[in-house]
């Protein structure tokens, strides 16, 4: 049984993302530090992209060694290479262009006119293949053991790109799967299922703004993950929402935490 999720409400969506940057340096540098490299797996979205450009911009940025860092993703728009609405494009201009990255531990999802053709679940059995390669035996499963692995949650209560009521978000067995007819355009796309989400030592949920209110409340509130894939998700010693005071607005007041900056 998995530990109550944590939240923390920031003032807003801007503070949310700083606040929320700052956090991930300094797990970084803790797991660097424990372990000689650390390892996340990056969100797109408003809000996993806000994140990212405030960590570009944050004035402890270099405190994390770049080139000791894997850099995975939870999903992607199965779209062609360089496409602007690609998670991969986006986190390169959001951070990834400003940092001295090893391209050797970046690991994008495939391109839809990648070596895969364009089925993406063709794509999805590569990014399975890419994962475990990299899992060793101290790793709980196929995948390595990320150390955060964050999620931008959508106003349905998706999470990566596991929608409520797909069948990716049933997927028990496999790691990453392809995902056609998403609600959110574009419809095919490639993700990580629960399974691998769950290996995750701390797995983080971004959501700030009005609109995402209601999913936050419903996911909180003991939903079943079928319908609400935001409820289904947990790290393995860590769960943490972190959320902005719009989003927060219709959680349960026994579930509101004290309120911070
Ligand atoms: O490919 C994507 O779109 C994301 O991975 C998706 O899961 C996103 O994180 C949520 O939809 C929240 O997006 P916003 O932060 O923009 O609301």
């Amino acid at each position: 049984m998995t530990a109550a999720p944590q939240l923390v409400v920031h003032r807003d969506k801007e503070l949310m993302a700083r606040a929320a940057a700052a956090r991930l340096i300094t797990r970084i540098v803790d797991a660097q530090s424990a372990r000689g490299s650390a390892s996340v797996v990056l969100t797109g979205g408003r809000n996993g992209n806000g994140l990212l450009a405030a960590l570009a911009a944050s004035p402890a940025r270099d405190a994390v060694d770049w080139a000791r860092l894997d850099l995975w993703w939870g999903d992607e728009r199965f779209l062609p290479e360089g496409d602007p609405e690609r998670n991969y494009t986006q986190a390169k201009e959001a951070l990834l262009d400003a940092v001295p990255l090893d391209p050797a531990r970046v690991h994008p999802m495939p391109a839809s006119d990648g070596s895969n053709g364009a089925k993406a679940d063709a794509a999805a059995e590569a990014y399975a293949a890419e994962l475990a390669a990299a899992a060793g035996p101290e790793d709980h499963g196929p995948v390595p053991t990320f150390d955060v692995l964050m999620l931008g949650v959508g106003p349905d209560t998706h999470v990566a790109s596991l929608f409520p009521e797909l069948p990716a978000v049933r997927e028990t067995e496999r790691t990453v799967v392809g995902v056609h007819g998403a609600p959110k355009p574009p419809p095919t796309r490639v993700t990580l299922t629960l399974p691998a989400i769950r290996a995750a030592r701390e797995v983080w949920l971004l959501a700030a703004g009005e609109d995402k209110a209601n999913a936050a409340a419903i996911a909180l509130s003991g939903a079943g993950e079928i319908q609400a894939p935001a409820a289904g998700v947990y790290g393995r010693s860590r769960t943490l929402w972190l959320l902005d005071a719009a989003a927060a607005s219709q959680l349960p007041h026994d579930l509101y935490p004290p309120a911070v900056a």
